[in-house]
């Protein structure tokens, strides 16, 4: 969507998978979806560093809402969860220097079985500017996929009528897929700023390697549609919770930074340990995945366990790449695995040849020819992720 937003994938902290719809706050206090909770994340994505580095929204996701809309048809956050109002909330994460998302569906109900916008999209639309929201994610549940061609451009009219810059990510594309749909990606495109393709991460190595492998298997179709201001969104970064491992942490956010995925941590900023925090934070591959030129990378190599992933980065040289290279070891046999290839296996042919360096260990090859074999080891469910910074060719560089 070409609203001049999302120029590089959103980063910031999203409710859903760390909190679902905890919605006990009698029991619950400290977990449940409540302005408490929003505004505790807001404090912390700034004090713990996290938006010197790039997060930015603060996102709210299902469950935030009334059962009833008000008597003038108007949407309503849970009195006593949201007892100050959305709008509110709104001013508390602006006064942090942050954005925010809220959360809408395009049917009758929410996913969880709130109110849904049908019927009601420009005012709800109306609503959400004048609550100073920046961010609306629409979902898909109790509605026709063959509904959503028309319905999210239409709810993406009635944002842009506000007048009030808001980027707009869409469920579209999943739900008609669910319905064994082929979605129309020219209009998504133009109508969204990211769009999810695949089913909810849940807390799990399984769920990330299976949305993993969805994006390697689909890449021709999936990674033409990306660019500046319009996404693919594999969804969350699970990075910090339960399920997965430091290795397996470490191989979602080098990947989520090849497929230039937004990243929208959602973990408890109050319990993570140093870590992990340190994974989010890890501004080399931040920068990977925040490249301006908004290339979303591909799986060039899948063979017994080992997958390598490469996407092309800036700066350029002539038109030559620079690139991020992504090692993953599939393998649970136990021990690290060898991988030894040339820079011109994988696709780097500039004869001035590539500084390269690893993104998660300190460590520099120098500047290597396309020649030159590159030997990486790979723990088991792990990742190497390397930056390869094209070099201007010997011969200029002798003139100087
Ligand atoms: O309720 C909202 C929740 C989150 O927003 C996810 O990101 C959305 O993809 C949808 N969603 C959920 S749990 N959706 C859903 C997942 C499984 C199911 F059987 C019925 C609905």
């Amino acid at each position: 969507l070409d609203n001049g937003l999302a120029r590089t994938p959103p980063m910031g902290w999203l409710a859903w998978e760390r909190f679902r719809c905890n919605t006990d706050c009698k029991n619950d206090p400290d977990n449940c979806i409540s302005e408490r909770l929003f505004r505790t994340m807001a404090d912390l994505v700034v004090s713990e560093g996290y938006a010197d580095v790039g997060y930015e929204y603060i996102n709210v996701d299902d469950c935030w809402l009334e059962k009833e809309r008000s008597f003038s048809g108007q949407l309503v956050a849970d009195k006593q969860r949201f007892p100050s109002g959305m709008r509110s909330l709104a001013d508390y994460v602006h006064s942090k220097g942050l954005k925010f998302g809220i959360y809408e569906d395009f049917g009758n109900y929410t996913c969880a079985g709130y109110p849904g916008v049908l019927g009601y999209l420009q005012l709800d639309a109306q609503t959400f500017a004048e609550w100073d929201v920046d961010y609306v994610k629409l979902d898909g549940c109790y509605a026709h996929p063959s509904e959503m061609d028309r319905g999210y451009p239409e709810f993406g009219y009635h944002l842009n009528r506000t007048g009030r810059p808001m980027i707009y990510s869409c469920s579209w594309p999943v739900y008609q897929i669910y319905a064994g749909m082929q979605p129309n990606f020219s209009s998504i495109v133009e109508h969204c700023n990211l769009w999810r393709n695949y089913d909810d991460i849940q807390d799990s190595w399984k769920s990330l390697e299976t949305i993993f492998d969805y994006y390697g298997d689909n890449q021709d179709v999936i990674i033409p549609n990306a660019g500046p201001g319009h996404w693919n969104d594999p969804d969350m970064l699970i990075i910090g919770n339960f399920g997965l491992s430091y290795e397996q942490s470490k191989t979602q956010m080098a990947l989520w930074a090849i497929l230039a995925a937004p990243l929208l941590m959602s973990v408890d900023l109050r319990t993570i340990r140093p870590e992990y925090k340190a994974i989010l934070q890890n501004k080399k591959i931040i920068a990977v995945d925040q490249d301006p030129l908004g290339i979303q990378g591909r799986r060039i190599y899948k063979h017994s366990g080992i997958e390598i992933w490469a996407r092309p980065i800036s700066p350029t040289y002539q038109n030559y790449f620079s690139y991020a290279l992504a090692f993953v070891n599939r393998r649970v046999d136990g021990t690290p695995s060898d991988i030894a290839v040339t820079l011109q296996e994988l696709g780097l042919y500039n004869p001035g040849g590539y500084a390269v360096e690893d993104l998660y260990e300190d460590v520099s090859y120098g500047v290597l020819t396309p020649q030159t074999k590159i030997k990486v080891k790979v723990n088991p469910s792990g990742v190497v992720i390397l930056r390869a910074d094209v070099r201007p060719t010997r011969a200029l560089a002798q003139q100087f």
